[in-house]
């Protein structure tokens, strides 16, 4: 079976979304990275009343000349406004946040007031017509599309919901993405290795992947390389009624490598297998009912280097995010000469360093897709395409970041 490039790869994976998950109402202190269901209108105007930017004294810009005399007639504080209109060469005591009383169009803030406190108050320099007051609506108003469906709330777009008059919102039900490590060499960390053993650390990471993409991780344990056993985890995602199922190892060509036939043996209709990428070679992906498979290799680079290319998008598609096969390199220069480049499209481990030419990548010596501590100390991959020719150090390449 011939190599898969990676976009196409990418491209069948993200078609065979059964569809967006459905939306769930939440309360916005529960709302932070999740996904918005539908486009957010301000429920409101921000701000619903023309107020002061600054402690001071609200005026009619007509009577600012340096050295004129305002008489204070009253007080506006945040929460109490002042109840009446201005007069000429009078004032209103103003703070922060207040509204602005009728006829005041400009703040004279305390620094340019002589006698703050008194009954009157003198101009000094440096008073301008029409500062410092902030017109009602300046920041968005009633009505207005201020959040499109499909993006991601962060900490700002949180508050604004909460300023827009929203107490719970319209989200994306995480998607449930079930783990399944499978191998009869792997002990959990923290038990007993033999000495034929290993500690198993796919699938922490893939969880920490899998919830940072916005989803909930669901950990199947270790499956033992039968069909049995398999079977029976493989039983327990579909009960779980899980949207993706990520197996980890067995993906491979040798005798032992059964979960593709696992997977077939339960109806999955496989989708592609042997990705041309290193590492990540023997990735397969499937459908299985409505479940999404993805089966990703057992080397720990390889299925974390896998997690973002693959599982990120996928998780994206399946919260209704815009473009999920979005291209998510950025430019950069090689920090050392490369040689030429077989069939799979290289992912390198890199460091990074900020020059005046942008990000230098300088790609580890060592690229063995079991070295999970160079994988820790990368800043980002180097993507290196199927066939390209050697590159001398500071030529052009492409990365994506990983921190
Ligand atoms: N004859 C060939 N052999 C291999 C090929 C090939 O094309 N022809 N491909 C190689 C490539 S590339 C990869 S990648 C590996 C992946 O194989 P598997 O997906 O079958 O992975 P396993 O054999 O199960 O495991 C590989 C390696 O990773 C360790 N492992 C597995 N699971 C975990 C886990 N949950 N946590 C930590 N480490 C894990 C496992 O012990 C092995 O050391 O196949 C090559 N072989
Ligand atoms: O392609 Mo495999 O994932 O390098 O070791």
């Amino acid at each position: 079976m011939s190599l898969t490039p990676v976009p196409v790869a990418l491209k069948a994976l993200i078609d065979s979304v059964p569809g967006v998950m459905p939306a769930e109402s939440l309360p916005l202190a529960a709302c932070a990275g999740r996904v918005l269901a539908e486009d957010l209108k301000a429920l409101r105007t921000q701000p619903p009343f023309a107020n002061s930017a600054m402690d001071g004294y609200a005026v009619r810009g007509d009577d600012l000349s340096v050295g004129a005399e305002l008489h204070v007639v009253g007080e506006s504080a945040a929460g109490r406004a002042f109840n009446g209109a201005l007069s000429a060469g009078e004032t209103v005591r103003i703070f922060t946040g207040a509204p602005l009383p009728e006829g005041a169009d400009t703040i004279l803030i305390q620094e340019n007031a002589e006698g703050v406190g008194t009954p009157v108050i003198k101009v000094r320099e440096g008073a301008r017509k029409g500062l410092f007051v902030r017109p009602a609506g300046l920041d968005f108003r009633e009505g207005e599309i201020l959040l499109k469906a499909g993006s991601r709330l962060d900490s700002a777009s949180l508050g604004l919901a909460a300023a827009m008059g929203h107490p719970t919102l319209s989200v994306r039900r995480k998607p449930l993405v079930a783990i399944l490590a499978t191998g009869d060499e792997l002990v959990l960390p923290g038990e007993p290795v033999g000495p034929d053993q290993i500690v198993a650390s796919n699938s922490y990471a893939l969880a920490a992947l899998v919830e940072q993409a916005g989803a909930a991780a669901l950990d199947l344990g270790i499956a033992r390389d039968t069909h049995e056993d398999l079977a029976e985890k493989i039983g327990r995602a579909r009960s779980a009624d899980a949207d993706v199922l990520i197996t980890l190892g067995g993906a491979s060509v040798g005798e032992h490598d059964l979960v593709q036939a696992a997977l077939k043996a339960q109806g999955m209709a496989l989708g592609f297998w042997k990705i041309a990428m290193r590492p990540g070679k023997p990735m397969m992906t499937g459908r299985l009912g409505r479940m999404v498979a993805l089966g990703l290799p057992g080397n720990p680079v390889s299925s974390i280097v896998c997690g973002h290319l693959f599982v990120l998008p996928l998780v994206e598609a399946l919260l209704g995010m815009p473009e999920p096969q979005r291209d998510r390199s950025e430019p950069g220069i090689l920090g050392r000469d490369l040689p030429a480049n077989d069939e799979r499209q290289d992912y390198l481990r890199a460091s990074l360093a900020l020059t005046e030419a942008g990000w230098q990548a300088t790609p580890f010596e060592k690229q063995d897709s079991s070295m999970l501590a160079a994988l820790s100390r990368a800043d980002a991959l180097v993507i290196r395409s199927a066939f390209a020719e050697s590159a001398k150090q500071n030529s052009p390449c492409r990365i994506i970041r990983l921190r």
